[in-house]
């Protein structure tokens, strides 16, 4: 069986406070973009091997058996008993992006396995297997715009539709450590909270809405202040750094004239 595990981008990203865990509260708005990995796997028959994982498009460090994909399977072979299975993964979503991409392609394996093996698994078990890999894990089982609080993983339903917008998305060749960022990042209350901010015109959202990592991040590769600049200079009606970067996206009501090539990690989408 074959999925096209698809990337997010964070609309507001306020970080609220700081838990004892170490980790970060923080409200996001979690949407999907049509940004998408390959991931198909295949029952391997005759073979001593719990798995064997193929990845191909954009490289990925870090060995094989850390792939978040391999985790995800491992997290359900114990418990329901699975069969070793061949994983092909397909690489089109850049990482360290702010993009989700290793969360949705784990995400996008625990449903592939659940329908697979006809496990059964409700939604709610899938958002806590998945909680298990990341904190950005859990959107990608339902996948749709979502408000989320907690470390990303408790959801609230909101009214939001892109449809017949564009985004324009610049990947730059800097890698940021999500770690490093939050340790950067003095918590407080956001001004607006996100789901008022969406009730208004998006051209007006950009005087609300947020992410908390970019005066950090900003200010130590200033580079990426520039391309979000340069996004409003060529029409963006809102233009943000995603999650922790360095991903940088604009959104456009379909007047972008911005010349996409993901050679150079720059992409054209239509919502
Ligand atoms: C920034 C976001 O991308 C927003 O969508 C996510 O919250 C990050 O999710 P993620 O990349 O899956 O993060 P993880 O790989 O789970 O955590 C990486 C590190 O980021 C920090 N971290 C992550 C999420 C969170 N709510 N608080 C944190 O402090 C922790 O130090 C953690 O060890
Ligand atoms: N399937 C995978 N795809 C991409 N990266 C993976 C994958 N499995 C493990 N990784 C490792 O996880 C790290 C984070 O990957 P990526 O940034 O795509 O995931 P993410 O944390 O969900 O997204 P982000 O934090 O950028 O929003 C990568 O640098 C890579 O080393």
């Amino acid at each position: 069986m074959i999925s096209f595990p698809n990337a997010k981008i964070n609309l507001g990203l306020n970080i609220v406070g700081k838990r004892a865990d170490g980790y970060h509260n923080l409200e996001t708005i979690f949407y999907p973009i049509p940004l998408e990995d390959i991931l198909e796997i295949e029952v391997l028959d005759h073979t001593e091997k719990p798995f064997e994982l193929s990845i191909s498009g954009i490289p990925i460090e870090g060995n094989l058996a850390n792939n978040l994909v391999v985790k995800a399977y491992l997290l359900l072979k114990e418990k329901y008993n699975l069969p070793p299975i061949h994983i092909y993964l397909h690489k089109n979503i850049p990482s360290g992006a702010g993009l989700g991409g290793g969360s949705s392609d784990a995400a996008f394996m625990l449903k592939l396995l659940n329908d697979t093996f006809e496990l059964n698994l409700t939604t709610t078990e899938l958002e806590e297997h998945a909680a298990k890999l990341g904190a950005d894990c859990a959107f990608f089982i339902q996948n749709k715009p979502t408000f989320a609080e907690g470390i990303g993983n408790i959801f609230s339903s909101i009214e939001l539709n892109l449809s017949g917008y564009q985004i324009f998305l610049i990947k730059p060749d800097v890698f940021i450590s999500t770690a490093m960022a939050f340790s950067n990042i003095k918590p407080h209350q956001p001004e607006l909270n996100l789901k008022e901010i969406i009730q208004k015109p998006i051209a007006q959202w950009h005087k609300w809405m947020a992410n908390d990592f970019e005066e950090s991040i900003f200010k130590e590769i200033p580079e990426l202040g520039k391309i979000k600049e340069e996004l409003y200079q060529a029409g963006a009606i809102y233009a943000s750094m995603s999650g922790a970067g360095s991903s940088i996206y604009g959104i456009f009501k379909d007047n972008c004239t911005l010349i996409p090539n993901s050679n150079e990690g720059k992409y054209l989408l239509n919502l």
